[in-house]
């Protein structure tokens, strides 16, 4: 038996949490439901009788949905705002007369304001989340680079903390120390520390030609001399526009292109070779050198003017018979990458563990990393032994230490000696109680010296 509605329609319609507005084919509001109270804050005998073009231009909503039906002739869905600072999804639908002519507009609605909001959170947590993604990326390719070097000595420690104090200003750095000691990672690491969106540009300049080191730097204009290519070329300077730029060896530029770096310092501006534009470059220089840029001036060979420009933070890297500390990790450091990247598993003794910390490593950190190398890809048996290493890198003979002398000072010799003993005491009596008991020594000298090789 069919359900009999009857009369009870209005009271069922007033029951819904929808809005439900009926029009006429003029657009004025024949009936309103008691939802239509809430939602537009108006009570329906106020709504009854009011044109939706009316109500629409008080904002009472908008846009009207009956006026966009009646405006197309068609079934209309939209999202629509009413002055409760709702947000609704609105439907309009058409009753047609027998004629087929439009009678009716029912309206109704669905609350999105909810979904709406939901919508508006999720896109600013996805927001959140991509610029924390992308922070993460940052540090990781921070991380994988710190992972590289190698500096948990005490002065170099000193040397990153200066580093980090200064990396996100303008402040031109120099870096000082002898070969291979690593300024010219530490000068990468400085451009990655100082968030600058341009590019680390680095140039040698002891390695180009001095009739061309002007032009690679400043560039030049098209056919600016006889031999330049007709497109003219940017030089490095504007390549490192925005970013760091990296001048090594500093100490082999010659005088007359000093004179141009100067200006560039000073007034941020250069001229490409031949031409008569000033251009402007915004980057952070670092300048480093293995001589002694004093003497060079005193010499005539470098500008002093020039010198007090780059040296505004001097940071001395220390030789890394200085910084006992890192030797043994810089030692498993790079062999473990040597074998990862020649795909080996050569393991060491300890005995030739023990020469490689007692060498006084002249040619630093790329020295170290180049006999590892060599050994790692050389060596055929699986363990290196002394007997693989290079003649001049040989242990102390504790017995007869005289012998192995070579260019040491006494006070090396001392601490190398030293160090040897700790490491075999250890070796053989394990705690610093027993190591001190068979030293005759106290156990906190034992502790203070373990720490001060970074044993
Ligand atoms: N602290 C360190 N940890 C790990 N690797 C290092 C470290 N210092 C230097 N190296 C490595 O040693 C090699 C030499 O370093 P780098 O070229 O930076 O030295 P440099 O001081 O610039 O030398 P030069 O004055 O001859 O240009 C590089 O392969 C570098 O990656």
């Amino acid at each position: 038996m069919l359900f009999e509605i009857g009369e009870r329609w209005e009271e069922i319609v007033d029951s819904l949490y929808t809005d439900v507005i009926i029009t006429d084919q003029h657009g004025v509001i024949v009936y309103a439901n008691d939802s239509t109270e809430y939602w537009f804050n108006m009570k329906k005998e106020e709504i009854i009788g009011k044109s939706v073009f009316e109500l629409e231009k008080k904002k009472v909503f908008y846009p009207s949905i009956a006026r966009l039906v009646l405006e197309s002739g068609q079934k209309q869905t939209t999202v629509q705002q009413t002055r409760k600072d709702k947000k609704l999804l609105v439907t309009g639908n058409i009753i047609y007369d027998n004629q087929q002519n439009i009678e009716y507009i029912v309206c109704y609605s669905q609350d999105i304001t909810e979904i709406e909001k939901l919508k508006t959170y999720i896109k600013r947590v996805e927001n959140e989340l991509e610029s924390v993604r992308k922070e993460l990326q940052y540090y990781q390719e921070l991380q994988k680079e710190d992972s590289r070097l190698i500096a948990k000595s005490p002065k170099m420690q000193q040397v990153l903390s200066i580093m980090d104090r200064v990396a996100d200003t303008d402040a031109t750095v120099l870096l000082t120390g002898e070969s291979g000691v690593g300024k010219s990672l530490l000068a990468e690491q400085l451009h990655k520390k100082s968030h600058r969106k341009g590019d680390f540009v680095a140039i040698n300049c002891s390695s180009i030609p001095e009739s061309l080191i002007e032009s690679e730097l400043f560039g030049y204009k098209p056919g600016a001399f006889t031999g330049a290519s007709q497109k003219g070329k940017i030089g490095l300077v504007e390549k490192a526009h925005n970013g760091t730029l990296f001048l090594d060896e500093i100490g082999e530029l010659p005088v007359n292109v000093q004179a141009k770096l100067l200006m560039l310092i000073q007034e941020k501006t250069f001229y490409r070779i031949g031409d008569s534009q000033p251009r402007e470059v915004n980057f952070r220089l670092v300048a480093a050198t293995n001589v002694n840029l004093e003497e060079r001036i005193k010499e005539g060979g470098f500008r002093e003017d020039l010198y007090f420009r780059l040296s505004v933070i001097h940071i001395p890297i220390p030789p890394l018979r200085e910084r006992q500390e890192d030797l043994l990790n810089l030692i498993m450091s790079l062999s473990e990458k040597f074998n990862k990247q020649y795909n080996r598993e050569k393991e060491w003794t300890r005995e030739a563990i023990n020469s490689l910390l007692l060498y006084h490593w002249p040619g630093n950190v790329r020295e170290l990393s180049n006999i590892i190398e060599r050994l790692v890809l050389t060596v055929e048996e699986s363990v290196i032994t002394p007997e693989h290493l290079p003649d001049n890198i040989q242990t102390i003979n504790i017995a007869n230490p005289i012998q192995d002398i070579g260019h040491k000072s006494l006070q090396e010799i001392i601490e190398k000696t030293e160090i040897q003993i700790l490491q075999e005491a250890r070796e053989k009596y394990g705690s610093t109680t027993r190591m001190a008991k068979f030293l005759k020594v106290s156990q906190p000298t034992i502790v203070r010296k373990l720490k001060k090789y970074g044993l």
